[in-house]
């Protein structure tokens, strides 16, 4: 499904949300390293922490801040005016104050009504601008407040002067027709920019997330790897192929080089990424099965969804029990070995018997052993 090319920002917050990971911690030169990297790709906005949490962390965001980096920095912030003060004289110019939006929040966490919200918002909103920043309004478990309620927040937040207001899957249990409709409502009632942020909880995070650009959300946000809070948010690598493969939006994020920040924060958060995680993962451009072999030997396009070049990878065509003759005869071919279609049909059976027995694809020194033992 395509629609007219719009430009969609993305705002990764890998440093503040994806460092909220149980057991993750970035060292100072892990967040300047991602951060820049971040930015060398194209990211046109990174939420880099939570001033309010000590004098290291905002040394931490001023260290960043410093880099002067092209990318739009922001910082998160409750919404509370000592934490507010916090998050001034940072050199960061945006941040993201934050409140419940959920009846369930609203009077189980923060013991308080939505009047106070409302009025929270107002007060809050008004001291930052006033102080020079500018104010996205985190509406925290907007998936499950009132639509209405909703609505108020973001004309309080308007009125008080913020230019954003975030939709925060907080729990990640929205899916994406939900959040079309969601979206859609929101973008009714408020001029504002209107940025989403999902968790994948239920593994919808770029699905809710895509759903929210579609639907008229201005910014999102993503992590690298789809690091974050649980079972994670949406990955900024998905979400950036998938805004333009499916809908022609634009990011401005190339991907190319994207290997090496995904390696990088994986080692930073003392990650393993799974080998199938879409993308990122060691197998997920590999190839055995005979018939598509076959078929991308013929043409890549055949079995190929996502170009793997825009994430700087490339196929891999391994053998193993499900080859066919067609991926016998390529693989002896790399190693400057011609054999034919017979000769291909009489070493699938101890290839076969090879990777039943080793578990592994066959080296070059193991094909040469099948041949002379023909
Ligand atoms: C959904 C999210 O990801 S939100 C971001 C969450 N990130 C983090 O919590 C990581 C960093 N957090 C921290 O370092 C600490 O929690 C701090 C510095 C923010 C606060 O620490 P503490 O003052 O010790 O409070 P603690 O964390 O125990 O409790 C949170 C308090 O904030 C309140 N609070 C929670 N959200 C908000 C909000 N958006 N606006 C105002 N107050 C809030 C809670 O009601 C609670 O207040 P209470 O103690 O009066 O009941
Ligand atoms: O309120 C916000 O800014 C969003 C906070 C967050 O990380 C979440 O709700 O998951």
């Amino acid at each position: 499904m395509k629609s007219n090319s719009r430009t969609i920002i993305i705002d990764d917050t890998t440093l503040r949300d994806g460092e909220q990971s149980a057991g993750v911690v970035f060292s100072l030169a892990e967040k300047l390293a991602i951060a820049g990297q971040l930015s060398v790709l194209g990211v046109p906005e990174l939420e880099i922490g939570i001033p309010a949490m000590g004098a290291q962390e905002r040394d931490e965001i001023k260290a960043i801040a410093a880099l002067k980096l092209p990318s739009n920095l922001l910082v998160w912030s409750r919404m509370r005016e000592e934490d507010l003060q916090h998050c001034l004289g940072l050199g960061v110019g945006t941040v993201d104050l934050s409140i419940s939006a959920s009846d369930q929040h609203i009077q189980h966490k923060l013991k308080q009504s939505r009047a106070w919200v409302l009025a929270t918002i107002e007060r809050c909103v008004k001291t930052a601008v006033d102080a020079g920043m500018q104010v996205c309004v985190g509406a925290e478990d907007a998936s499950r407040a009132d639509s209405d309620f909703l609505a108020l927040m973001a004309e309080a937040a308007q009125a008080a002067g913020a230019c954003r207001i975030r939709f925060a899957d907080t729990v990640g249990i929205m899916e994406p027709f939900g959040v079309f409709e969601a979206i859609r409502k929101l973008r009714a009632v408020t001029d504002m920019d209107i940025e989403m942020h999902a968790h994948d909880d239920l593994g919808l995070a770029t699905a809710n997330t895509l759903a929210a650009a579609f639907a008229g959300a201005t910014h999102v946000n993503t992590t690298v790897n789809g690091l974050g809070e649980r079972a994670g948010n949406a990955a900024l690598e998905e979400v950036v192929v998938g805004l333009k493969q499916l809908y022609g939006f634009e990011t401005g994020v190339d991907l190319r080089n994207f290997p090496v920040l995904s390696r990088q924060v994986a080692t930073a958060s003392g990650d393993t990424i799974g080998s199938r995680k879409s993308l990122i993962g060691r197998d997920v451009f590999s190839h055995e099965a005979g018939i598509h072999v076959d078929g991308l030997l013929k043409d890549p396009n055949n079995y190929q969804g996502v170009d793997p070049a825009l994430v700087g990878r490339s196929h891999q065509l391994v053998l193993g029990k499900h080859s066919g003759s067609q991926g016998v005869m390529h693989a002896y071919k790399q190693l400057g070995i011609q054999i034919n279609r017979w000769q291909a049909g009489r070493l699938l059976p101890l290839i076969r018997e090879f990777v039943s027995l080793h578990k592994r694809a066959p080296q070059s020194t193991d094909l040469n052993q099948f041949l002379h033992s023909l």
